[in-house]
């Protein structure tokens, strides 16, 4: 069996090594030639899977996307052709919940001005909707969540509207699907009345996709509003994001938020489970034992960190700044983007790291927050 991989999917040869040949190709440039011959296509969101790339793949029987999105998927054309296919709901959800995390207590240290006081509003309450939410809350952040689709079909948490969400919120998050249709389509949900509309000091992060924001109305009202900041790891026509964009966000990062490493063992992990069902084979792996332990296992504290050493903390995991800073020096070299997200050094998630307690401190809302516990 001919197994074709995207080469940015960790683990990929350990795990489906077994089952046939595994040859990794860049997935942003596949062809209809390299897939005509191939039994199992494994891809990112950078391939686009359509009737021209795979019209000439009379083998293929099985599709999987290591991703959350599946905006890059024909799916009625994959259904049409009897490919099975599956995409990895939730596997990098927690990466996204804790790269926002981080962001929002880097703009409050740089703007000296703590997050904990505000209110954050998250656009879009799936699974990393929920993951940004559950980090805010074990912070003891207020959060208020805008989800008419989940709204509607019952979810028992509180809702409020997107115009609640814009004229209450300090921050909003966003995490939606890009829809181009339906009363709830999130192509340019944020265009330029609505950033307009933003209230005074609001931050506005992006780790969806995109063209949830209209870029170029952003330009004009960064022109416009010192006040408001912004935070983009997801661009406008990636992969080349628009130059003058660049030195009116804070922090900028090349479509990454997802990528802990814990996040994409996940991704190619759903998948191997998929294709052995698909086959009818039984799974022997673990993707515990494929991870590595953090450089630093263990940290202990002698007191309740405040907002100062709690983004310290989390800068043990992952700096940011490290990432905002190449990005800045690399998006318009040729091919740049991609080549950042090919080399990215994959963060952990807040898992990896244990945060023990010497003395009384209670350090309870950081397990909920989602580090690993240990006994003094
Ligand atoms: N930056 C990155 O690295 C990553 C980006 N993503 C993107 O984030 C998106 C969301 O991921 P998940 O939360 O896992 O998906 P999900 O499907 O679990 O949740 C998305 C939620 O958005 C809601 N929604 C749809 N239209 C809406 C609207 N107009 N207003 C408010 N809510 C709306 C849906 O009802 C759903 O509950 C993915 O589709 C993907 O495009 C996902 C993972 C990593
Ligand atoms: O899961 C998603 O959806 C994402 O946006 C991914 O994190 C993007 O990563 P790649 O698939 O483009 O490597």
């Amino acid at each position: 069996m001919k197994i074709l991989a995207d080469e940015n999917m960790p683990y990929v040869e350990q795990l489906f090594g077994d089952l046939g040949t595994v040859e990794t190709v860049n997935g942003r440039e596949l062809t209809a030639q390299q897939v005509s011959d191939v039994d199992v296509l494994l891809v990112r969101s950078v391939t686009k899977v359509n009737p021209q790339l795979l019209d000439k793949a009379n083998k293929l029987k099985f599709v999987g996307s290591a991703t959350i999105g599946t905006d890059h998927i024909d799916m009625d054309y994959l259904a049409s052709r009897d490919i099975a296919f599956s995409s990895a709901p939730g596997c990098n959800a927690t990466a996204v919940g804790e790269f926002a995390f981080i962001a929002m207590l880097e703009l409050a240290q740089r703007f000296n001005s703590p997050l904990k006081g505000k209110v954050v509003g998250i656009v879009g309450a799936g699974n990393t909707g929920t993951a940004t939410a559950k980090c805010l809350q074990a912070y003891g952040v207020e959060v208020m969540l805008c989800d008419p689709l989940l709204e509607a079909a019952g979810d028992a948490r509180d809702f409020v509207s997107l115009n609640t969400i814009t004229s209450t919120c300090d921050v909003i998050s966003l995490h939606v699907p890009i829809t181009k249709i339906g009363e709830h389509k999130t192509w340019y949900l944020f265009d330029e009345t609505r950033l307009n509309n933003l209230k005074p000091n609001t931050w506005l992060l992006n780790c969806c996709r995109g063209e949830v924001i209209d870029n170029r109305a952003l330009i004009k009202i960064k022109q416009q509003r010192d006040d408001i900041k912004v935070v983009l790891d997801v661009w406008e026509g990636e992969p080349n994001p628009m130059e003058e964009l660049v030195p009116y966000i804070e922090f900028c990062t090349p479509h990454i938020a997802g990528y802990s490493l814990e996040g994409k063992a996940r991704g190619t992990f759903m998948l191997y489970q998929q294709l052995a069902k698909t086959l009818q084979i039984s799974t022997n792996k673990d993707i515990t034992s494929l991870l590595p332990t953090l450089w630093s296992q263990q940290v202990s504290l002698n007191q309740i960190p405040n907002e100062k050493a709690l983004l310290q903390l989390v800068r043990f995991v992952y700096d940011l700044r490290d990432d905002d800073a190449l990005f800045r020096n690399n998006f318009t070299k040729p091919h740049g983007f991609d080549h950042m997200r090919k080399n990215h050094t994959h963060r952990r998630e807040f898992s990896a790291l244990k945060v023990g307690n010497i003395g009384q401190t209670n350090v309870n809302w950081l397990s909920n927050l989602g580090f690993s516990g240990v006994e003094l």
